[in-house]
């Protein structure tokens, strides 16, 4: 933690609203002098002696310049979003403003902030444990019901909590069992066997409910990458179009003129889904066409559910089966759609039932509402409670799949009994991995990974 402690000294100072258009632009500082910084260049109330939590009306002025009418909030630490003393500066949102307000408080003593800088000086004072300071980042870059739900969720709390009590429980049993090794001559128990293991057991079952909450947390945080798949010709294009109820793709009378990946995004009651529109499968000796399929295999494996559309007026129900043979090999799960509807007899229709699928008609959205319900209905996101906690970050997936397997080594050890010093290493590893996810545990090179990704100002 050497960097950030020594650099937490210093007072930041970055713009906190986006580049760009908009009235009012925020500048913020924050650090032990942001509140002195300020007062030297903000002719008004004198800052250092109002309350915490008020907004004073002045000018900020370099020398006799004045730069801008502004407000000034005032967040007197701890109580601010960094725990430190945070001013904010509104200004006019004018690029030049902003940029000469930030250089003259550069001038006067701050420092320009890195990316998440604030975000991590809130984790460091404690104001936010680390996975709800990743929740920050999911939640500025939240753009679904879904998404915004669980990133909230874990900024608020989540599961964080629960984890940081079974944690503290955990540790008393570790350092029970500690103390034995300090009475090793002397075969004694400190540690009750029966209730490590209920206690873990409880841990347990926790851990094992996030785990399986991850693939749907991810769901509703990524959205569900979708592949229309389908020979040349069927449809696809304009399914996808008809989708996104604009001219995005392509359209054309010439197979194969879909000859690489568009991916576009649709939102069904709240859940993100991405299309990828691809070359049709077919063999080919065309070059440029062979890429485009080669692609569509790889993109339909990251696929988490496939549109298999048909042509019922060019594919044959054999060809059909043959070919979903395939899509069937890659294990994951698919729909069946015919398209084309409109220029099926009725009488016709009835030679697609083997394939169980939906008919639709792409070109006059004839079915395409229905199928909207088809591929929620697959993601199966109805079964969602709202206040269900779920895991949508990797980093967290992993820590809490190191603390199950420690978890289980220690279950071992407790019914086929080994020496305390064997269940102590175990305990410490469960403990760490789960501090690693609140942050209890952590190292520089993770903090900059993590907040390196945030934007300048968060
Ligand atoms: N203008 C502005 N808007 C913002 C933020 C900000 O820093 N500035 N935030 C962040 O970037 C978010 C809000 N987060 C915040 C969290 C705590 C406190 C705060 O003042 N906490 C005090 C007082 C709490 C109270 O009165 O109940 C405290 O914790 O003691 C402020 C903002 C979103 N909107
Ligand atoms: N009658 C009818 N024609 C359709 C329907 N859907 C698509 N078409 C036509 O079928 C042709 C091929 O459609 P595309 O959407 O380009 O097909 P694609 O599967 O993307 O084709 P590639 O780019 O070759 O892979 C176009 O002429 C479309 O207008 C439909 O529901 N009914």
């Amino acid at each position: 933690m050497s960097e950030n402690t020594i650099t937490q000294q210093d007072t930041i100072v970055a713009l906190a609203t986006a580049n760009g258009n908009g009235a009012i632009a925020v500048v913020r500082l924050s650090g032990e002098h942001a509140i002195s910084i300020c007062n030297e260049v903000f002719r008004g109330k004198d800052l250092s002696t109002q309350p915490s939590h008020t907004i004073h009306f002045g000018t900020i002025r370099d020398g006799e310049e004045i730069l801008d009418e502004v407000l000034v909030s005032l967040f007197i630490g701890p109580n601010s979003y960094t725990k430190e003393h945070v001013v904010e500066i509104s200004t006019h949102n004018s690029s030049y403003i902003i940029e000469r307000v930030i250089n003259l408080l550069i001038k006067k003593g701050a420092r320009a902030a890195r990316p998440g800088e604030f975000t991590l000086r809130a984790f460091l004072n404690g104001g936010l444990d680390l996975s709800q300071a990743e929740a920050v980042a999911d939640l500025i870059a939240s753009n679904s019901a879904a998404s915004h739900q669980v990133a909230m969720q874990q900024m608020r709390g989540g599961f964080s909590n629960q984890l940081k009590q079974l944690r503290e429980d955990l540790i008393t049993f570790a350092s029970l069992i500690e103390l034995e090794l300090d009475f090793s001559e002397e075969d004694v128990e400190f540690a009750n066997r029966e209730q490590l293991k209920v206690l873990i057991l409880k841990i347990y079952e926790v851990i094992n409910k996030l785990i399986r909450s991850f693939e749907q947390g991810n769901v509703m945080k990524n959205g569900v990458p979708v592949v229309i798949a389908g020979k040349p010709n069927v449809g696809k294009s304009t399914l996808l179009n008809a989708l996104l109820n604009e001219e995005r793709a392509i359209v054309s009378d010439i197979a194969g003129t879909t000859r690489d990946t568009i991916e576009d995004e649709i939102n069904i009651n709240g859940v993100t889904f991405r299309f990828i529109d691809t070359a049709g499968i077919r063999e080919t000796a065309d070059v440029v066409e062979a890429i485009g399929v080669e692609r569509t295999r790889e993109k339909m494996k990251l696929a988490r559910l496939i549109v298999y559309l048909v042509d019922p007026t060019q594919d044959t129900i054999s060809e059909v089966l043959k070919q979903l043979e395939e899509v069937k090999s890659l294990d994951i799960p698919y729909v069946v759609i015919v398209n084309k509807a409109d220029l099926l007899a009725d009488a016709e229709r009835a030679a697609f039932d083997v394939l169980e699928a939906s008919f639709i008609s792409a070109k006059s959205q004839d079915g395409v509402e229905e199928l909207k319900d088809l591929l929620l209905e697959q993601v199966n996101l109805k079964g969602l409670n709202a206040d269900d906690v779920m895991v949508t970050n990797i980093r967290h997936l992993e820590a809490l799949k190191n603390t199950q397997a420690a978890l289980e080594r220690v279950l071992g050890g407790i019914d086929n009994p080994v020496t305390s010093d064997f269940l102590a290493l175990d305990i410490r590893q469960a403990l760490y991995h789960l501090g690693e996810i609140t942050g209890q545990v952590s190292t520089d090179d993770l903090l900059d990974n993590i907040f390196s990704k945030f934007c300048i100002g968060k």
